[in-house]
């Protein structure tokens, strides 16, 4: 088998290691934005199925399904993607099918992964399926556990998780130590795959790219195309340069980054922007991310903590903000928030899931998404409450309709409800906090559900000033959003709008996702058509 070593050597790029991070990847050569570094096949990888939610565990396609007839647990699109799964899946689907019908809910995507992962040892150790240099057990056995940081509470959630791996496996070499074990490195080390939106639809492991660490200030980003993983760079990366990518949402005080960071990956970043930690330039952006807003409505300054404690000071033009006018505007939007249904309340799905990569993601707006991922014990997706889940949220909602009026309400409602909670935040947060992109971002989601283009252009429009002050040059988030606005603009007939809008989401999304995938070919073809439109009107006008 050729040794990894040399398939990175080729690629220009080694593995190092580092006093404080373990391995790290570095180049050795130069890399240009928009370059693809390394690209990866997952080790295993598994759809965020749900009881709403089902996928093709092949291509992770939501459409044309059809149930496993043996298991009844998995689907596909289609033979071709059974066929390829198949070695893997007539293993898993003899000890899936021995389950009763009711213990088969019990099997989350993380349960499933573990179990692909499990097998997939064994068939390549049994050299049913081959290994190369980058697919096999080895990259797995050397990934970071964690696990003598990791607390009693989450060793016993993984234990637990293992012994129901062994119990649904039934074989006699299930060694439950490494399985437990493999929990706590999944943890740190599998990856959220998302569409080119960064929509979830999986989990996947994916050895290599798992050496590369993480920097808040990122020169390198991850994308998924179709399963693979495709890290490129978004800036130039000198040769010697170590290639770092995100593993959390980067648009938050260096104070909430660590923490993210610490609780799920056990480090303490010391990457450029972390480093400035009590530095004027890093209190003024954790303040204008996460702080509130000027009295004075034309004043953007940021506010500080005043020495009295008595309230809040504008950094710019000296007014103060009292506690009781900041609590006050907070309780209601509280008080409002907490009445919303669930899911209306959760955040929105570009927002949320972009980042990480790492599967870790139950950080603050992710969303998300996160029911998919491994479930730590902070996060209460634990065992118990995975097979319990079914039936208490049938009783929840039951009770939740009882206690909580806002639960029928339909979507115009629910926008209201969201109109509301935006401008008391205008009137709280400073104009580029996170806060008041997230309910811009659920305001865009629910006035498109509802066809109501010009108003979900409106906050589009608010979103993208803070997207293009929050995150580096090239990131995907400032891109899509350019995207929805000329697909916005476009449909309201503004053209020349649109094509501005398009080009500039193409400027930058082509850096990060390439141009070669269907959605960027997509992309691409709609910039040129409605140049094209624009280049019509434009003639027609003058003769
Ligand atoms: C996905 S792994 C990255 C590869 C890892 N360095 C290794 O040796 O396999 C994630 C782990 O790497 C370490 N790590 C990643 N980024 C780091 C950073 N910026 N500083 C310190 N440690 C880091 C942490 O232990 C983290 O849990």
């Amino acid at each position: 088998m050729e040794d990894l070593g040399n398939v990175l050597a080729e690629r220009g790029l080694t593995v190092a290691n580092h006093p404080q991070k373990g391995r790290s990847l570095r180049t050795t050569k130069d890399f240009n934005p928009g370059d693809v570094i390394l690209s990866q096949e997952p080790y295993v990888c598994a759809p965020k199925n749900s009881n709403a939610e089902w996928r093709c565990d092949g291509c992770f396609a939501s459409t044309n399904l059809k149930k496993c007839s043996g298991c009844q647990v998995v689907w596909y699109c289609g033979s071709s993607c059974q066929k390829l799964e198949w070695k893997l899946h007539r293993l898993e689907c003899g000890a899936l099918a021995k389950l009763e019908k009711d213990k088969r809910k019990s099997v989350t995507p993380s349960i499933r992964l573990m179990i692909k992962l499990f097998l997939r040892k064994k068939l390549q150790t049994d050299k049913i399926i081959p290994t190369t240099a980058t697919d096999n057990y080895s990259l797995v056995e050397v990934l970071v556990s964690h696990m003598k940081e990791i607390d009693e509470k989450q060793l016993v959630l993984y234990a637990q998780m293992a012994n129901l791996v062994s119990w649904i496996l039934q074989l006699s070499d299930v060694n439950i130590k490494e399985i437990a074990e493999n929990f706590s490195k999944l943890a740190c080390n599998a990856h959220t795959i998302c569409d080119s939106e960064l929509r979830p639809l999986g989990t996947g492991v994916y050895p290599v790219i798992s050496i590369i660490n993480h920097s808040c200030l990122p020169n390198a980003i991850l994308i998924f195309e179709g399963r693979s993983a495709v890290v490129r760079a978004i800036q130039p990366i000198p040769k010697g340069d170590e290639v770092t990518i995100t593993y959390i949402e980067t648009a938050a005080s260096t104070v909430t980054r660590q923490k993210a960071l610490k609780e799920q990956y056990f480090f303490v970043c010391t990457c450029p922007r972390c480093i400035k930690v009590g530095q004027r330039d890093d209190i003024e952006e954790s303040a204008i991310l996460e702080g509130y807003r000027c009295r004075d409505e034309r004043c953007n300054g940021f506010l500080l903590r005043d020495s009295d404690d008595k309230g809040f000071i504008c950094q710019q033009c000296g007014i103060l903000r009292s506690k009781e006018e900041v609590k006050k505007i907070s309780t209601e939007v509280k008080a409002i928030s907490d009445k919303l249904p669930k899911s209306a309340s959760s955040v929105s799905i570009l927002f949320s899931l972009f980042l990480m990569t790492n599967v870790s993601q139950f950080s603050p707006f992710y969303l998300s998404s996160n029911s998919n991922h491994i479930p730590t014990a902070k996060h209460k997706d634990s065992l118990s409450v995975v097979l319990v889940q079914l039936y208490s949220s049938r009783l929840l909602h039951r009770d939740q309709k009882r206690l909580n009026p806002y639960l029928n309400l339909d979507n115009q409602e629910i926008i209201s409800v969201y109109k509301m909670i935006e401008r008391l935040q205008r009137n709280l947060f400073h104009p580029f906090s996170v806060s008041l992109i997230q309910t811009r971002e659920q305001l865009i989601k629910l006035l498109m559900e509802a066809e109501d283009w010009r108003e979900a252009l409106y906050y589009c429009g608010l979103t993208i000033p803070v997207y293009l002050k929050v995150y580096p040059k090239f990131h995907p988030l400032p891109g899509l959003q350019y995207y929805t606005s000329g697909k916005l603009e476009w449909l309201l007939g503004d053209t020349n709008d649109a094509v501005q809008s398009l080009s500039n989401a193409v400027d930058i999304l082509r850096i990060t996702h390439g141009t070669n995938t269907p959605f960027m070919k997509e992309l691409i073809m709609k910039l040129e058509e409605a140049r094209a439109e624009a280049a019509y009107n434009l003639s027609s006008t003058n003769e």
